[in-house]
């Protein structure tokens, strides 16, 4: 940090939040860890419209925040040679101490999501619709009197059947041993870059090896899907020397990751790794911002009534089947509600993360020097009263206008996705997804929570830049009598 901020390219021309002193900046990096949600808030208002870039400690290193539209823009549009995204993932979660230097380098896994999920997205609606209702059926059941479920815990099992009903496809996708491993692998990871981002980078390849669990976690993995694994290259293999393609392959990512673990030469436990950091991009970002959301419903059960409106008019139109391939795109209000909980709560108060490769310019003349750690300011920027009116306040239909964006379109006053060609390739599934287990729980049922604790949404717990909805909060369901 010192060198950061006195060496020949350091940081002194980049405003601070907090102390610049190297022993106080390193507490003041402590505190972020608790109250980042004031120190972004602060630095957003002083210098989003001025100096468009500020300084804030983190326990091992500065981390540059990008605010204000004209400064997201050219973040946006510095080049892949300029700025890194892996580089930025790298420092956010000491990726290359943790899952392996691999990882960092190859993320191939990251390609498919784009080219296997998102572009055949409507080939999973089906699919998808019936684990998700199944999982609720096993999760929620239909209770006629008030049922109390943790809700953060509940909506990640139903994400989790979901996703990988795709991921790894039945029987797999059920299997609880699995989902457990898939689920706690984001957690071991997350506690791990914690304890690893205390220190400063000689120390963190030592520290990780104490408190890394991924390794066991890994190993566990594989005794559950390596059998799979197996089987598939075993088909792959014997399908390619055939006829030089595996064209009946399962129509699922594992089976992706195994034909381009063939065509590379990856090992099965390569394999089974990329399987597990799908897994965490994919279930606890998902699960949180849906909570995130249920919170506002189970605060205010009122909403549910132009929810349910829209849902049954949808239903009615598309035959009784909300997986079809063009319900979803019908489901305006619920489309709405779920951006707007996510403009006020995204899982993540920053989002862009990069690491710079070479030095970079902004128009307003202040150079971040090469190997800076920097991100954008995503929930401030959309706290933003320049972007939208009543900031603060959770207006549900604030998008349902014909003309607003849909939730999963990035835009520079929305940008919890990201937004450039890193934006998150995931997000038109993760919005579909939310969105049919919204219209799932308003068609099925009322929601609130207990008695004592009604129309109240638990505060959101910071850790750091995470927004974590109250994990510990519980909501009550009901079947829903159904006219
Ligand atoms: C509400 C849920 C989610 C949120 C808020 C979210 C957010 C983000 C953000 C902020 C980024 C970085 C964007 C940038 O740097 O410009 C990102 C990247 C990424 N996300 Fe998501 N994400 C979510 C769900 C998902 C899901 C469900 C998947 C997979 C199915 C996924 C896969 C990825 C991948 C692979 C990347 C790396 C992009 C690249 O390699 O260029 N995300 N996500």
């Amino acid at each position: 940090m010192l060198w950061n901020w006195l060496g020949p390219n350091g940081l002194r021309g980049v405003p601070t939040v907090g102390p610049t002193f190297p022993v106080l900046a390193y507490l003041s990096g402590l505190r972020y860890t608790k109250y980042a949600r004031e120190t972004l808030l602060a630095g957003y208002a002083k210098y989003a419209y001025t100096t468009g870039v500020f300084k804030v400690s983190l326990p091992d290193q500065w981390l540059v925040i990008v605010a204000g539209p004209k400064q997201l823009e050219e973040l946006k549009k510095f080049g892949d040679d300029e700025v890194s995204l892996y580089g930025g993932i790298d420092e956010l979660m000491a990726a290359r101490h943790i899952l392996g230097a691999d990882v960092v380098n190859n993320p191939y896994h990251l390609r498919l999501i784009q080219t296997k999920l998102t572009r055949n997205l409507s080939d999973f609606h089906g699919v998808m619709k019936d684990e998700m209702w199944s999982a609720f059926d096993d999760c929620i059941g239909a209770p006629t009197e008030w049922r109390s479920l943790p809700a953060l815990k509940t909506m990640l099992w139903v994400v989790s059947r979901t996703t990988n009903r795709v991921v790894v496809g039945l029987p797999l996708c059920r299997n609880t041993e699995f989902l457990t491993v898939a689920t706690d692998f984001t957690l071991d990871v997350s506690q791990a870059r914690f304890v690893v981002n205390m220190f400063p980078p000689s120390l963190k390849p030592v520290v990780a090896k104490l408190v890394n669990r991924v390794p066991s976690r890994l190993k566990k993995a594989y005794d559950l899907v390596g059998p799979t694994v197996e089987a598939l290259r075993a088909e792959a293999e014997q399908e390619t020397a055939l006829t030089g393609t595996w064209d009946d392959k399962p129509n699922t990512l594992l089976a992706a990751l195994v034909e381009e673990a063939v065509k590379y030469g990856y090992s099965d436990l390569k394999t089974v790794m990329s399987l597990l950091v799908v897994e965490f991009t994919a279930l606890h970002t998902t699960a949180m911002s849906f909570t995130h959301a249920l919170y506002y419903l189970a605060a205010d059960p009122s909403l549910a009534i132009p929810l349910r409106e829209e849902v049954e008019a949808v239903s009615q139109e598309e035959n009784g089947d909300l997986g079809s391939k063009t319900a979803a795109s019908k489901l305006k209000r619920i489309d709405s509600f779920l951006r707007e909980a996510q403009r006020l709560n995204g899982p993540n108060s920053t989002s862009m993360w990069r690491k710079t490769l070479k030095p970079i310019t902004f128009s307003t003349g202040i150079t971040i020097p090469a190997g800076v750690f920097l991100s954008a300011a995503a929930t401030a920027t959309q706290l933003d009263g320049n972007h939208y009116e009543n900031p603060d306040m959770f207006d549900p239909w604030r998008f349902v206008d014909a003309n607003a964006r849909s939730f999963a379109t990035t835009s520079p006053e929305y940008i919890t996705f990201g937004q450039g060609k890193h934006a998150c390739p995931g997000r038109h599934f993760a919005a579909y997804e939310m969105k049919l287990m919204l219209a799932y729980i308003v068609h099925n049922f009322d929601v609130k929570f207990a008695p004592g604790a009604e129309g109240v949404r638990p505060p959101n717990k910071w850790i750091g830049n995470t927004i974590l909805p109250d994990p510990a909060a519980h909501v009550l369901f009901k079947k829903r009598a159904k006219t």
